[in-house]
């Protein structure tokens, strides 16, 4: 029974990133996916643009669906200010696992909090489990065909605010057709593309900014 690849891409991280540094992690990682295996991080092009837009936010309470390795998790908390909560979903018991440890070594585990399930279970719990009010922003790299489903059920849960942000990785590859019709064609929204490429390759991808309007 051999490694899984998430596992050896938290071998990687306890092996050469320095433990507390958020940026040595998403480096390493990075480094690792180009040179060694591929994985499904957001990346370093697209992950920049994701920084900007977190940075341009500033959010207080954000939601990312599907945490993965922790990639995205690590890149966004290394960004937030000490009282704002990064919080994050993961279906997939080993994937959170893993996710788990790689926020720890980045040292962000006081901003992050990692809850295990499927949003379908877990959007309506939001306001009841943890306080939240609504999202700023919200970063969706899930299953691309829970985006507009799990979308409307944020709406429908009063999750959303007028300038609410969403976010969603992938809307060209693997691509995300439902979602962005809904959110390009909607008044309730004004919508995005931020051209890019799917991670470490050259094929392209993008980025789909969403401001709901109310
Ligand atoms: O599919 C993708 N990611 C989603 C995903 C995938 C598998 C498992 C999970 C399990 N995690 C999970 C599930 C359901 C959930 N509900 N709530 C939380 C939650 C969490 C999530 C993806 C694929 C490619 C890609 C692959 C191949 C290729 F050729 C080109 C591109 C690139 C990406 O950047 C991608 O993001
Ligand atoms: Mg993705």
């Amino acid at each position: 029974t051999g490694s899984t690849r998430p596992e050896r891409i938290l071998a990687a991280v306890q092996r050469k990133a320095t433990k507390g540094d958020a940026r040595s992690v998403v480096n390493t990682i990075d480094q690792y996916c180009r040179y060694q295996e591929w994985a499904m991080n957001v990346g370093d092009e697209k992950g920049a643009i994701l920084d900007s837009i977190v940075c341009e936010v500033k959010p207080s309470v954000m939601l990312e669906l599907g945490t993965y390795c922790g990639y995205s998790t690590v890149r966004i908390a290394s960004m937030l200010p000490p009282n704002a909560r990064l919080l994050t979903l993961e279906f997939n018991p080993a994937y959170a696992a893993v996710a788990r440890q790689v926020i720890a070594w980045a040292g962000v585990e006081d901003k992050v909090v990692l809850i295990e399930g499927p949003s379908g279970d877990w959007i309506p719990k939001m306001k009841e489990e943890f306080g939240v009010t609504s999202f700023d922003l919200v970063f969706l790299d899930h299953w691309k065909d829970r985006y507009l489903p799990d979308t409307k059920l944020m709406e429908e849960c009063g999750l959303l605010r007028t300038g609410s942000i969403l976010l969603a990785d992938n809307v060209i590859c693997p691509g995300t057709p439902e979602y962005l019709e809904y959110v390009r064609g909607s008044p309730r929204y004004e919508s995005k593309y931020f051209r890019s490429h799917l991670e470490y390759t050259r094929v392209e991808d993008g980025l789909e900014k969403s401001v709901f309007l109310g």
